[in-house]
């Protein structure tokens, strides 16, 4: 038998915990609490307003208190993972790691409450009164029968979703695998011969919703400690287990699975031999779900098996059957639409959703994630993997749609697409950042060139470009080469795309007139010319561009920034009475701040600072903001005094001369132009109103390394740096952009931002 693969130690899963704050989780205030106001507000006598407004309207509760986004992980530890009975206490890092989840992976608030009983009376008792704390309860590992019982009484008992994960949970993400292993193997449902191994809380709530979906309820051996659930079986048996007996003569899991099609494994570890795998039938189907181990490895399976295709529970085995990737979505759905339930058509949902999205092409932050070849939808990849982005956009809105098609909702969603984009926001701050100009773009949608055709992150990036509804992207490279990466990754519809073949291109001769015309009297000779449009990709992009064959272009990823910027100047020059520069802009908790210039001017006067700062203004307010402009330096208005601190303050003064029409001021240290209280009381002559959104640096080294601390240190969301100032729309992405920033990238060109 194979050894279980642990990819670290006992001390190293200890230490993990113990490390800083011991534990996984920790409570942060939403409000500000600084100020003898604030706490005025926030309590006595400012909180005793909002208590006498819930007191007559207990729904605005989810506008008032954290209600609304808040679910309780409850357990009482009689059924943690697969180690059994270990009780309350011990359950405690499983629910913190629940608690955790919600928030990394759906942006649901959640607290773990470990209840120390293992009688059903008492454990209801006491959750049933906790509802109005909650907008949801996550009951988790708590033991079978005493499970069902608990969570039927609590689901009549409160008006918030009560959810046991390990039944419900558990059995949408096996549900989802299923039809897509059965596809795989042309099995239809209703035909297929499965065995259920483990009949407690997972198992009976799989076998419940498999047979929901259609599933034939005598080809479904149930299995447990004691064998086969037959029918006339009385030891070890309950009314649950009682529900799926059927008339067979097997009485053993070795007898259930001689040529069953599907083995689901919800019980405990290695209950499953190599031999049992061999007598089941042709390209059989295996489940081994339990935690932390599984019934069988995969090893083990593919040993005997090689036709077979396998899940576990395990992060660190391909097809990764985990309830990880329904709770956090299946309750962010429920609270965004307040459901009063989460019933089987929401379950379902789930599962059809998780279902979808494996089959659809992986993005590179997904293939990124993981290490190995990019996961492709087959035996290796059944099932979305969790850090996948898209599942935060498809679950919860599928479970809201169900929860409002079902009549649950008690809020139901009016804008099915602003949703949709809010859900996105979540998790990605561009996409918040972005949304308004994503459909601004798809209003009025473009021709964009990607320079750099050939290369695989790049035709991905216009395949979503196109599928988005951005526009036509157009790709620069050989066709042969294009179309064979394209089959290679499984494009849909490739024959809509448009490929360019410089050399070959009908425009060849147009081009290279264009091109010698502007470049002739700067020491190129016409054949210098045709050289470049027929061998530099980023030449012929941006003739393209220039001849007004196309709207604009993007490219970058397999050249340097100033290489690809050098290459695209021949073609193009900046905009008359402007200045070729770059702004980044970086969010991070909540905010967005351009920074400028972040691309070009590597010493800029203080003229040249001024025209940075008036551009950069106009940048902000094409993306929607207000400017409100901060000269920044290591010095605030003078002190300490030094030579860049004058060029700022010169730049300062060359606008005022100028009469601009948005705020702007310094020099100032970043601490003042981000912090408008500190500016308010340590400087309040200063003309900005409210903290900076537009930062001008210095230099270009202070605008580079900065935008790179706050990104690795703060945590901050860079796009960018955009190329501002040339006559058409031209970005060059940085080398090794992922899809999603090319993606980003392009539509930015197409919205203009030059
Ligand atoms: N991958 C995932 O997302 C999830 C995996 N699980 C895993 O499923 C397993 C069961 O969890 P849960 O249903 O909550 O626990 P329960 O305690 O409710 O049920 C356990 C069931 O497994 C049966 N069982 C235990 N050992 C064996 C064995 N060697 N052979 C056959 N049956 C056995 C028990 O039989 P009997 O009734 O005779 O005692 C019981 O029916 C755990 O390993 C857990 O980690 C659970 C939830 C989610
Ligand atoms: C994953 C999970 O909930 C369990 O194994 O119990
Ligand atoms: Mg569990």
């Amino acid at each position: 038998m194979a050894e279980q693969r642990q990819r670290f130690t006992d001390e190293e899963a200890l230490r993990f915990h113990a490390r800083g704050k011991p534990g996984k989780l920790e409570i942060n205030p939403t409000k500000p609490m600084a100020t003898q106001r604030d706490l005025s507000l926030a309590y006595s006598p400012g909180v005793a307003v909002p208590v006498r407004a819930i007191a007559e309207n207990p729904d605005a509760a989810f506008d008032y208190t954290a209600r609304g986004n808040m679910v309780a992980v409850i357990s009482n530890g009689t059924a943690i993972l697969g180690l059994g009975n270990l009780g309350a206490l011990a359950s405690k890092p499983v629910m913190e790691g629940k608690a955790v989840l919600f928030k990394r992976f759906a942006d649901v608030d959640s607290i773990d409450l470990e209840v120390d009983t293992e009688d059903a009376d008492e454990f209801i008792n006491c959750v049933r009164y906790l509802g109005p704390s909650f907008g949801g309860i996550n009951l988790e590992d708590i033991k079978a029968p005493e499970c069902f019982i608990i969570e039927e009484r609590l689901r009549e008992l409160m008006n918030i979703p009560v959810f046991h994960d390990d039944q419900h949970g558990t059995a949408i993400i096996c549900a989802a695998g299923l039809i897509n292993a059965l596809r795989l193997t042309g099995r239809a449902i209703s035909e297929t011969r499965m065995v259920m191994n483990g009949a407690g809380a997972a198992g009976i709530a799989c076998l419940e919703l498999i047979k929901a979906m259609g599933a034939d309820p005598a080809k479904i051996l149930l299995c447990d400690t004691k064998g086969v659930v037959y029918r006339g079986r009385t030891e070890g048996m309950n009314q649950w287990k009682s529900a799926h007996a059927v008339e067979t003569a097997a009485r053993t899991l070795e007898e259930a699975l001689e040529g069953a099609d599907v083995f689901l494994g919800l019980s405990a570890k290695g209950a499953v031999t190599q031999e049992m795998v061999a007598s089941m039938a042709e390209r059989p189907i295996l489940f081994a779900m339990a935690n932390p181990d599984p019934e069988i490895t995969p090893e083990d399976v593919f040993e005997v098996r090689p036709d077979a295709i396998v899940a576990t529970g395990r992060s660190d085995y391909p097809n990764q059957v985990n309830n990880v990737l329904g709770f956090p979505y299946i309750f962010r759905g429920a609270l965004d639409v307040r459901a009063t339930t989460i019933n089987e058509a929401m379950k379902i949902a789930a599962a059809r959703a998780l279902a979808e999205l494996a089959r659809e092409d992986v993005p590179d932050e997904v293939a990124l994630a993981y290490s190995g070849p990019r996961p492709k939808f087959g035996p290796g990849y059944i099932i979305p993997v969790p850090f996948d982005p898209r599942l935060i956009q498809k679950v919860p809105l599928a479970v809201a749609r169900a929860a409002m098609d079902t009549g649950v909702a008690r809020k139901p969603i009016v804008d099915m697409e602003a949703y949709e984009a809010s859900l996105a926001a979540r998790l990605d701050p561009t996409a918040a950042s972005l949304q308004g100009i994503i459909a601004k773009v798809q209003r009025n949608p473009k021709r964009i060139v990607f320079a750099e055709g050939e290369e695989e992150t790049v035709i991905r990036a216009a395949v979503s470009f196109r599928n988005a509804g951005l526009g036509t992207p157009v790709l620069v490279g050989r066709e042969e080469t294009v179309r064979a990466v394209m089959e290679q990754i499984g494009v849909d519809r490739p024959e809509e795309f448009e490929i360019h073949n410089a050399r070959l291109s009908a425009d060849n001769a147009r081009y290279t007139d264009f091109l010698y015309e502007r470049l002739r009297r700067r020491g190129h000779l016409y054949r210098d010319c045709q050289r470049l449009v027929n061998q530099d990709r980023n030449v012929f992009g941006a003739l393209m561009v220039a001849c007004g064959d196309a709207d604009g272009m993007v490219t970058g990823v397999t050249r340097n920034t100033s290489v690809a910027l050098e290459d695209v100047r021949k073609v193009m020059d900046p905009m008359r009475g402007r200045r070729l520069m770059g702004v980044t802009l970086a969010i991070a908790r909540g905010r967005t701040v351009l920074v400028a210039d972040t691309l070009v001017n590597e010493m800029p006067d203080s003229r040249t600072l001024s025209t940075i700062a008036i551009q950069a203004a106009e940048v902000a307010r094409r993306l929607g903001f207000e400017p409100r402009v901060a000269f920044l330096s290591y010095s605030t208005f003078g002190h300490p005094s030094g030579e860049r601190a004058e060029k700022m303050r010169e730049a300062v003064q060359w606008l005022e001369d100028q009469g601009v029409d948005f705020e702007f001021d310094g020099e100032m240290s970043a601490e003042v132009a981000l912090d408008a209280d500190l500016m308010r009381k340590l400087y309040p002559f200063s003309r900005l109103t409210d903290s900076a959104n537009v930062l001008i640096m210095p230099a270009i080294h202070s605008a580079a390394i900065s935008t790179k601390l706050l990104q690795k240190l703060g945590g901050a969301t860079l796009i960018g740096p955009l190329l501002i100032g040339l006559e058409r729309p031209v970005q060059v992405a940085r080398m090794g952009a992922t899809v999603s920033d090319l993606v980003n990238l392009a539509a930015l060109t197409a919205y203009d931002m030059s």
